[in-house]
């Protein structure tokens, strides 16, 4: 399956979930069975690339493609969890939305020191979901040596953000608008 053909499976929902924001949708990517296998099989290609230890996923979506690839490569999972989901102490950091503001938090236990992390999630706006995981991860003593997504919203600045924070930045498709 081509990046094209990837391409129209997204599906693109105008005014959700606020007026303004175009939506882009990964529901109908993974409901596609080649498709979600063939946009596994590219993120594993970075992976293997940057020589990744294992796969930290972003709750909700990022899980969906960071567990997948995570098994296809068989390499550990971590989850970066929203707030209060983690039966243990964990790090927690704040940060702002394309549309709103959260929580992430992480087991540090989960986290082997100076091991090689790529950060994984459906998609990159703003980076400020992104930009938060990998202060996260760094604190638990994770090197975030890459972060995939499966689309990124070029226009709203958030790769740009990742590297400039030293974290390369790699997305299967692009939507300009
Ligand atoms: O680059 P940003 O501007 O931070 O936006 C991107 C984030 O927004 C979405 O998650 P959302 O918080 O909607 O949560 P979900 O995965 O639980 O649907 C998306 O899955 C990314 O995590
Ligand atoms: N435009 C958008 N579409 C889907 N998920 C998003 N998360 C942040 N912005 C988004």
């Amino acid at each position: 399956m081509t990046l094209d053909e990837l391409r129209q499976l997204v599906r693109s929902i105008p005014d959700f979930p606020k007026p303004g924001i175009l939506f882009r949708d990964i529901t109908t990517l993974i409901g596609h069975g080649a498709g979600f296998s063939a946009a596994i099989d590219h993120l594993a290609a970075y992976t293997k690339e940057a020589g990744g230890q294992a796969i930290a996923g972003i709750e909700a979506r990022g899980f969906i493609f960071g567990a997948a690839l995570a098994a296809r490569l068989e390499l550990p999972f971590i989850p970066v969890r929203k707030p209060g989901k983690l039966p243990v102490p964990v790090l927690a950091i704040d940060y702002a939305l394309e549309y709103g503001t959260d929580t992430l938090e992480v087991d540090p236990g989960a986290v082997e020191d100076g091991s090689r992390l790529v950060l994984v999630d459906d998609l990159i706006a703003t980076g400020g979901t992104a930009l938060a995981a990998v202060e996260l991860l760094r604190r638990a003593g994770g090197n975030v040596v890459l972060s995939l997504f499966a689309i990124d919203l070029p226009a709203l600045g958030g790769a740009d953000r990742l590297r400039q924070i030293g974290v390369p930045a790699a997305a299967l498709l692009k939507f300009e608008d």
